[in-house]
């Protein structure tokens, strides 16, 4: 049985005065790779900015890797191995790629971050040529690629993926759904991954919830998802 690596308990939270999250219970295996499916709105991105910390939580609890970060700033979860792309992907428009993931790898030493970005650009090859670009004048995708380039410089244990597929050519979802695939077999990642694109999350994901109005309300099967609707039979309004 894999051990548990992230586990949220009966989390809320939200925006001043109002509510998103009504209570949120998941829990993560090491080597998991879990899809959320949800309308807009329903709180797939609060989720994922409560579990990294940009939002605090009004009641409930956070453990990552045995360890009770409900409290923890984004700067400690990302050093104990929370990784995050954030939905609008969120690169540095003005810094060039190889710069972009110099960032990514800013708190190990000069030699570690070297040898971690060559890596990543071993594994995201079509990052190769165009590292002297700016972030800013890459297209949708490419800036997509980036920011999980960018993420996997901090090596991260469990990536949260926010709808990686938005506003994405057909071409690169293919691509990313590949390249996330090997990635989770080569590094043994886990994968938090929200979405609204049933073919994406059904490819990748072991384990699919649905989310709605802020709270986790039910299972899918991933391999039934292909044919389905998301507006009708998986997630009735
Ligand atoms: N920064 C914010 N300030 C105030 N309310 C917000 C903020 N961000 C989101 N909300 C509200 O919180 C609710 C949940 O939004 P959230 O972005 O988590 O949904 P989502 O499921 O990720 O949808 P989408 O796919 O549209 O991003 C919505 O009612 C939204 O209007």
């Amino acid at each position: 049985m894999p051990h548990e690596l992230l586990s949220t308990r009966s989390l809320r939270s939200g925006y001043g005065r109002i509510p998103v999250l009504f209570g949120i219970d998941l829990t993560i295996a090491a080597g998991e790779f879990v899809g959320v499916l949800g309308h807009n709105g329903m709180g797939k991105s609060t989720f994922l900015r409560t579990v990294m910390g940009h939002i605090p939580a009004t009641e409930g609890t956070v453990s990552f890797a045995g360890q009770d970060i409900t409290r923890a700033s984004p700067a400690a979860r990302a050093r104990a191995g929370l990784g995050y792309v954030p939905q609008g992907r969120q690169i540095f428009p003005a810094l060039s790629v190889i710069d972009n993931l110099r960032v990514g790898a800013a708190h190990k030493t000069s030699a570690e971050a070297q040898a971690v970005i060559e890596q990543v650009i071993e594994e995201l090859p079509r990052l190769k040529p165009i590292l002297t670009r700016a972030g800013g004048v890459l297209s949708g995708g490419e800036q997509q690629i980036l920011a999980l380039a960018r993420c996997l410089c901090s090596e991260p244990k469990l990536i949260l993926l926010d709808e990686p597929t938005e506003g994405i050519q057909p071409s690169i979802i293919e691509e990313m759904k590949d390249t996330l695939k090997a990635l989770a077999v080569k590094r043994g990642l886990s994968i938090l991954l929200v979405e609204q694109n049933l073919e994406f999350i059904s490819d990748l994901a072991t384990r699919v919830l649905t989310i709605k109005r802020g709270q986790l309300s039910g299972e899918i099967d991933p391999r039934k998802l292909h044919d389905a609707d998301l507006a009708g039979d998986i997630l009735p309004a």
